[in-house]
């Protein structure tokens, strides 16, 4: 799924008016009646809130306020509305403020007029959407504030006022903090990230039938991986299939102490496909390895508790490197060797050796980033925001880290997984993919070494083209922690309960 700017939503609204013969109001009764819909689905016919005030601005997020105003008060709700002043009104506001049922109390609000909003009020914010021109101020961040202090029940509509669709926010500026954000057509920008998170809430987008047409005719680099995504990408198992067929991947991970996170890798690279997995570990692992991962084959290292040897790659369709492995001198000059070595073609494919780094030795290349040029192409990097600093360089805020995510995958032809919540990957071309899946019961210790086995199964698979394997895994990944966190609660789950899932969060996709 594309997500645009505000400019080309404004353009995506004008083109389905033009495309499908409607008014303008015709589309806002649309979004209106999305609303209503989702007002049903979260309160059910019955149970309605007692109290309900639409703060409606000047402009068409206005327009829709009144408009579900309306279609409220035909569903019995107690609705109340209170109106922001301003020069002008759009059309499509007046046309909704013209139907306004008299039985609806609407007032103006005023500096000594604000709205009465309890904790218990539902409050539709439906004061700016995505013509958002500038900063609250004056009486709008008044009233603004005054809905904050308020702690009520607010849902956004389209947006929360106040945010900036796709840009930056200046500091300190004041913005409608929703406990629910109901948005028309395609996800904003500004939902994707953790600054935000305190005034989007919980977020959905509802289908108003816009110009699918006009979506796929717009350039942008931002993306939102939904199911429909990954549909159909993991290749079928053909039924004459053996082990040779699905790839054999090497594993260079472990160090004393951090055994778990090689077992873990190897759980979930086994869970997701691969044909044949080989660890190459340190020798104080072979017992806790051999014993917990039966499946996988073995090679110990000359050293007892870290990796210093680079075993011979040309068994190998893909290399994974980093979880558990720690920073000794000796698993650099693995890493050195192993960044050499794959950057020559292979004779089979003609392209050099899939890698997936992760962890400590992305923290070796933060460290001795001469070696970052050495990277083959497509090279899949899975940084969490604070190894990505360290390859590069600590983040302004969110719009400053997709600039240098963008820059470090553009520059170094790789694949960059940021890892977090809207997991961000980024292609050599400059594309960024925010993944949908995925739950807070992830944030414990050993998910990204889970996310590490699965691209690397991934990876290693004849058929699957680079970026596609990785936006298949990172989605396959947080699936199986959706459906792990199903059966556990998130505060139950482990990394374990992931790789337990991958198998059933593949065969959904
Ligand atoms: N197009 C369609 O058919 C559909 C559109 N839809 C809905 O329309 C919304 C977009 O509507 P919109 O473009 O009218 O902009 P909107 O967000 O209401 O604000 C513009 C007004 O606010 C004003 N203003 C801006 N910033 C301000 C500030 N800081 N402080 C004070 N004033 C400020 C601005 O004035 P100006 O910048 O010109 O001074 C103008 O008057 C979209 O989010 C969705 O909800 C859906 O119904 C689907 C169909
Ligand atoms: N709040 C969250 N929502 C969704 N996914 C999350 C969340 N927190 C963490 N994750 C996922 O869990 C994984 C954590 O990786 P990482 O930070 O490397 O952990 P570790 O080093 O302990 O293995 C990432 O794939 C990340 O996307
Ligand atoms: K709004």
């Amino acid at each position: 799924m594309k997500i645009l700017s505000a400019a080309q939503t404004r353009a995506l609204d004008q083109a389905t008016i033009a495309g499908q013969s409607i008014t303008s109001a015709q589309l806002m009764e649309r979004a209106a009646q999305e609303l209503l819909f989702w007002f049903y689905g979260h309160y059910g016919h019955g149970r309605v809130p007692a109290d309900t005030l639409l703060l409606c601005g000047p402009g068409n997020n206005g327009g829709d306020g009144l408009a579900l105003a309306r279609l409220l008060h035909g569903a019995n709700y107690a609705v109340r509305v209170a109106l922001l002043p301003a020069d002008s009104y759009s059309a499509d506001w007046w046309h909704n403020r013209q139907r306004l049922p008299a039985a609806v109390p609407a007032a103006e609000i005023g500096a000594e007029a604000l709205p009465a909003i309890s904790a218990d009020t539902v409050v539709v914010d439906a004061l700016f959407g995505t013509g958002l021109s500038r900063p609250l101020a004056g009486l709008a961040a008044a009233v603004v504030a005054h809905l904050n202090a308020a702690r009520a029940r607010v849902v956004a509509v389209d947006i929360p006022s106040g945010l900036f669709a796709d840009a930056p926010q200046p500091a300190a500026s004041t913005v409608v903090r929703a406990r629910h954000t109901v948005s028309s057509g395609l996800p904003k920008l500004a939902f994707l990230l953790p600054q935000n998170a305190e005034f989007v809430g919980e977020w959905e987008v509802e289908d108003i039938d816009l110009s699918p047409q006009f979506i796929a005719d717009t350039a942008t680099p931002w993306h939102y991986t939904n199911a429909a995504a990954v549909a159909g990408q993991l290749p079928p198992r053909p039924k004459f299939s053996h082990k040779g067929t699905f790839g054999h991947a090497l594993l260079l991970a472990g160090s004393r102490g951090k055994m778990g996170a090689a077992v873990l890798a190897a759980g979930a690279c086994l869970r997701s496909g691969v044909g044949l997995l080989t660890a190459h570990i340190p020798g104080c692992g072979y017992d806790i390895f051999q014993i917990s991962q039966p499946e996988a084959m073995c090679l110990t290292d000359a050293q007892a508790d870290f990796i210093s040897e680079l075993p011979d790659l040309s068994p190998y369709q893909a290399v994974g490197i980093g979880p558990g492995l720690g920073q000794d001198a000796a698993s650099l000059a693995v890493l050195r060797q192993l960044l050499e070595a794959a950057a020559k073609p292979l004779e089979k494919t003609g392209q050099s050796l899939p890698l997936v780094i992760d962890a400590d030795a992305l923290n070796l290349l933060g460290r001795h980033r001469e070696l970052l040029k050495l990277l083959p192409e497509n090279t899949v990097l899975t940084p969490h925001p604070k190894e990505f600093e360290r390859l590069t360089e600590p983040a302004r805020d969110d719009y400053h880290r997709l600039e240098l995510l963008r820059d470090f995958a553009t520059r170094y032809r790789c694949l960059v997984v940021l890892k977090g919540a809207y997991t961000c990957l980024a292609t050599p071309s400059g594309e960024l993919h925010f993944n949908s899946t995925g739950n807070a019961g992830m944030a414990t210790g050993g998910s990204g070494d889970v996310l590490t086995g699965v691209l690397l199964a991934l990876r290693s698979h004849a058929q699957l083209p680079a970026f596609e394997a990785v936006r298949l895994g990172v989605y396959a990944h947080g699936r199986a922690g959706d459906l792990a966190a199903a059966q556990t609660g998130q505060a139950g789950l482990v990394a374990g309960d992931i790789v337990r899932h991958i198998g059933p969060a593949l065969a959904e996709v």
